[in-house]
């Protein structure tokens, strides 16, 4: 077993052990990669406060996130096709995430259905809904994440509409995804990818093939997003969609201060200030950047949770001290999963609650709920003098 430190040291053997298109999905970010890339340097741009002398033992990262224990504030996002970078990668990260106490999020675009999920776990996960065309389905997929006791309902709103990632044009990314004669030729090189999918349960979209009709036979993610998603979803519909789900709702992909004020006006018990990871609006801001202007609006009346840049636990104690109520991770697990399966995305979560413990005791801290913006020393202009 090689001996992993950083998340960087996954991302690397996840390139080597996964099929090109796979990683190349995952890795991308949409057009020049601008905001892709922001949401990592911008965290760098923020310093910690490093304070001496301060009693450090008995120390936690135990927090709550809409009211749930966990172990760290940090959750797994919704990643699509999550089953594709490993055999059988949503119940294998749902195991994971179960056992380091911290939720898992399965994505409409899963690999693994809602009820592989709920089979292969003893407590409850969130569920992500994209809104279809077909209300029916939507209907029956919010039934069943309810059959299933899913415990959230995460509304994603920044993808109605695919933004454009070249590398998946290029490699011929399919929806559902198949297998090209370019992907089986890359597979000689990753034989234990291979023989892991042989034995997967799944290897298509499990919530969706097989629950509605007309879904195959498309050239790429885009064009499929185009065909089967609801180009008219609205606050109104959301509303609607609440009222449907009757628990808890988190709206997701949030990253303008007015939008965060219709989430609340909705009554959401939460909202993800998020760009999608980059995947999106390239040309967005950084979710770092957007939290301290959508706090500021909504920051005493609503849960404010961020996604998008996060590679360590400096990341998710920076966010955390500037006023988020908890995280997520989209890449860092993935690559923790295509490397090494449950067990790297053990290691992804071990390696972020390691560096969040060790950076919190640094700055003098022993609890979630003591950080603030003392902790943090953040340039002047980090918002950005850009205007509306
Ligand atoms: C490969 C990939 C697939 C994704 N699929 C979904 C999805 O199905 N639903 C969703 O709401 N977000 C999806 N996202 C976005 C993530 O939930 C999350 O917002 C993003 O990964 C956060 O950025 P990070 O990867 O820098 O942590 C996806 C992200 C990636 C990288
Ligand atoms: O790739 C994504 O980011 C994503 O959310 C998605 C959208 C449509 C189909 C599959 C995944």
């Amino acid at each position: 077993m090689p001996v992993i430190t950083t998340i960087d040291d996954l991302k690397r053997l996840h390139e080597r052990r996964v099929p090109r298109m796979f990683y190349d999905y995952a890795e991308s970010g949409s057009w020049t990669e601008q905001t892709f890339r922001e949401n990592t340097t911008d965290f760098e741009q923020i310093r910690l406060r490093q304070r001496v002398a301060v009693d450090m033992s008995g120390r936690s990262t135990k927090t709550q996130m809409i009211g749930q224990d966990v172990a760290m504030p940090v959750a797994l996002a919704p990643v699509g096709l999550t089953g594709m970078q490993h055999a059988d990668g949503e119940i294998k990260a749902a195991r994971a995430a179960e056992a380091f106490g911290v939720p898992f999020t399965l994505s409409t675009m899963s690999i693994n259905s809602i009820e592989d999920v709920a089979e292969a776990t003893t407590k409850p996960f969130w569920f992500q809904l994209y809104t279809m065309r077909d209300e029916d389905y939507v209907a029956r997929l919010i039934q069943r994440a309810k059959d299933a006791k899913c415990s959230a309902l995460v509304i994603t709103l920044d993808l109605q509409i695919l933004g454009q990632r070249h590398k998946d044009l290029k490699n011929g990314l399919s929806a559902p995804p198949k297998l090209t004669a370019k992907t089986l030729a890359n597979l000689a090189t990753k034989w234990s990818w291979g023989i892991g999918m042989m034995g997967a349960k799944r290897r298509s979209f499990g919530n969706i093939v097989g629950h509605v009709h007309g879904v195959d036979d498309t050239a790429n993610l885009g064009a499929w997003t185009a065909e089967q998603f609801d180009p008219t979803l609205d606050w109104g519909k959301i509303a609607k969609l609440k009222e449907q789900w009757g628990g808890k709702v988190i709206l997701k992909g949030i990253l303008d201060a007015d939008d965060a004020r219709m989430a609340l006006k909705v009554g959401a018990d939460a909202i993800i200030v998020s760009n999608h990871g980059g995947r999106q609006l390239d040309g967005a801001i950084s979710s770092i950047r957007a939290l301290p202007s959508i706090l500021e609006a909504v920051g005493d009346q609503i849960e404010v949770h961020l996604d998008s840049g996060i590679r360590s636990g400096q990341d998710v104690l920076k966010a955390m001290a500037m006023g988020a109520k908890g995280t997520y991770i989209g890449r860092a697990f993935i690559y923790g999963l295509g490397a090494m399966g449950q067990a790297g995305v053990t290691s992804a979560l071990e390696v972020i609650h390691k560096e969040l413990d060790l950076s919190m005791a640094l700055c003098g801290e022993t609890s979630v709920a003591g950080l603030g913006k003392h902790n943090l020393l953040i340039p002047k202009g980090f918002e950005g003098d850009w205007q509306p």
